[in-house]
């Protein structure tokens, strides 16, 4: 299969994992240490904050990039002319989040996080020694008390039958981080582009985590973990009528990190934020 579905207690867990991100950009686990009653609960409080008007009390910040995306808002991929069908909401632990969701998000924040940096570990450490010597520092340093991973809870609500011809949910694109983490969303959805341009559901059984290269990594790695293009696409019949609730995790280094010669994380950041749209 061309993303691999892999038990996080397995023996070889590490080296199959790695080999997975390597071939396809994408890796899922099975039986990680990520909680699901949290996710569930994050999953069903994120889902009445959207629906309810409080949300437009946490409208983002330009400057911060922090707070909540409206519909009308929301980015429009890289190469795209039509929004994604998606409202969002921009949670770091020093921005704004509704007292009352504070502490499960948080909790979350730190867990994905710590896992993150044991995932960076195997990353480094199945990397060919040839790529593992272009990093400027250890990857889980990288991202060590940095202030700039960024957890999206993001809602796409039901299908109207009002949305623009062409629109969907997400719109193919590439992730800007390190390495994304994204636990399986409550409805189906998400795929993914193979090397012959055909694109493939991303295995996600409710439960799984789902990880996926970023084009920070690809620049750090000289292209050997790619950074791959998903999406996710609309549903049909009685699915139209759910929302779609998902929490990607985009681990980010610190803002001085070098990523390669060409780039740091912040020089890195600013150019893609242009690109979307999102940032003057
Ligand atoms: O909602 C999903 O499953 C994926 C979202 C995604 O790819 C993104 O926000 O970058
Ligand atoms: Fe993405």
């Amino acid at each position: 299969m061309f993303v691999d579905v892999v038990n996080y207690e397995d023996e070889n867990a590490a080296e199959k994992f790695v080999k997975s991100l390597h071939n396809s950009g994408f890796g899922v686990l099975t039986h990680h240490p990520i909680k699901q009653s949290l996710v569930n609960r994050i999953y069903e409080q994120w889902y009445a904050f959207f629906q309810s008007q409080e949300k437009n009390d946490f409208a983002f910040s330009v400057e911060k990039q922090d707070g909540y995306f409206a519909p009308e808002i929301s980015e429009t991929a890289k190469g795209h002319t039509k929004k994604d069908i998606k409202e969002y909401y921009h949670v770091y632990p020093w921005g704004r989040i509704p007292d009352s969701l504070k502490d499960d998000i948080l909790e979350y924040y730190a867990l994905a996080s710590e896992l993150a940096a044991e995932l960076l570990d195997w990353v480094e450490k199945y990397s060919p020694p040839e790529i593992a010597q272009k990093y400027s520092e250890p990857l889980s340093n990288m991202i060590k008390d940095t202030p700039n991973t960024l957890l999206r809870v993001l809602h796409y609500p039901p299908l109207t039958g009002d949305e623009e011809p062409g629109a969907i949910r997400a719109a193919a694109h590439e992730d800007i981080n390190l390495l994304t983490i994204l636990p399986a969303a409550n409805e189906p959805g998400l795929q993914v582009q193979q090397k012959d341009d055909t694109w493939v559901d991303v295995p996600a059984d409710f439960g799984t985590l789902i990880i996926n290269i970023g084009d920070m990594l690809q620049e750090a790695s000289g292209g050997y973990f790619p950074s791959t293009s998903h999406r996710v696409i609309n549903p049909s019949g009685e699915e139209a009528m759910k929302s779609r609730i998902s929490l990607p995790l985009f681990l980010h280094p610190r803002s001085e990190v070098v990523l390669s010669e060409r780039h740091t994380q912040h020089s890195y950041l600013m150019e893609r934020l242009k690109e979307l749209g999102v940032k003057p």
